[in-house]
């Protein structure tokens, strides 16, 4: 079962990262495959990983024993709604749009489907990525193995017992790295107006984000509390920079900006 055929409803960002982290562990590309209405994205998919590519994502879903739907939520409901005529009753269905409720498949494809939802994030693609998942009832051991197996090509999951749980992972991992992103290209931009080069602001900027990241994964006995405070000279330079975040309420801001994002996840589950 885990030398399923699968297939990707939308050949975009996410499936790439999935693609890419499935294919580097050596999952046969010719059980591989991507739909996507434009070309371009398609022969992208064929150069870099090799894997089988249709703009017909109903003769492309029928093949498969598994179907990932990988399309904005914008758009999940007429791309279902044109997938209704398969009988999904042997196949299992992955979702890893935001904030599409499990029960809102059922209607999009009139009949019970089985489904995993996902919350991926982009660091899949190399290998580090955080995935949530939560399969509806009737899914069984094989399928979530199956479902598990898949997300571990990219990095490490976890199962959640409540859906609602999903719009927290969201918060914390599916949507979060951008907010790394985010503070890097701050940084990025502050060395560069306070006089240093983009290429070296960047080295500097990006190296301390590595190392940073690495030593939170490898100190699992300390919290980042205490890497921040060992970094923390008393009345030296860290402490001064330290204090302007604290001054700027950054724990403040983190916070909203999780809740602002579980809300829109709420949001976005009562409008698709
Ligand atoms: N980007 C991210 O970090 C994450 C995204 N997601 C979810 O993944 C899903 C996809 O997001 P992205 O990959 O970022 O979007 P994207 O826009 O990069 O990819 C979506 C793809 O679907 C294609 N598409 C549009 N209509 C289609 C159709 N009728 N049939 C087949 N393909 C069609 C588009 O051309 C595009 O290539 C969303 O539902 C999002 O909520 C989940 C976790 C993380
Ligand atoms: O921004 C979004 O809606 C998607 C879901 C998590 C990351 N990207």
């Amino acid at each position: 079962m885990t030398q399923a055929k699968i297939c990707f409803i939308g050949a975009g960002n996410m499936t790439r990262s999935i693609v890419s982290g499935l294919v580097t562990h050596g999952y046969p590309a010719d059980l591989i495959y991507a739909t996507n209405p434009s070309q371009g994205k398609l022969d992208a998919m064929v150069a870099d990983f090799n894997i089988q590519v249709s703009n017909d994502n109903l003769a492309t879903a029928k093949e498969c024993d598994v179907i990932v739907l990988g399309v904005k939520p914008q758009l999940m409901q007429q791309v279902c709604e044109a997938l209704q005529l398969l009988d999904l009753s042997d196949k299992l269905v992955i979702t890893i749009a935001a904030g599409i409720t499990a029960n809102r498949y059922d209607d999009y494809f009139k009949q019970q489907v089985p489904l995993i939802r996902c919350m991926p994030n982009t660091p899949t693609q190399i290998g580090h990525g955080m995935t949530g998942l939560f399969a509806v009832e009737g899914i069984n051991q094989q399928q979530k193995k199956l479902a598990e197996t898949l997300m571990l090509t990219g990095g490490k999951v976890m199962w959640v017992d409540k859906e609602a749980e999903l719009n927290l992972v969201i918060a914390l991992a599916g949507s979060s790295p951008a907010y790394f992103f985010l503070f890097v290209e701050s940084m990025i931009e502050a060395g560069v107006a306070l006089g240093m080069d983009e290429t070296k602001s960047r080295l500097l900027a990006e190296q301390a984000a590595l190392g940073a990241a690495q030593m939170i994964v490898n100190n699992q006995d300390l919290s980042p509390a205490a890497l921040r405070t060992n970094v923390t000279s008393k009345g030296g330079t860290t402490a001064e920079a330290l204090a302007t975040f604290e001054r700027g309420d950054i724990r403040g801001l983190v916070k909203q900006a999780m809740v602002n994002c579980i809300n829109r996840a709420d949001e976005m589950a009562k409008t698709f």
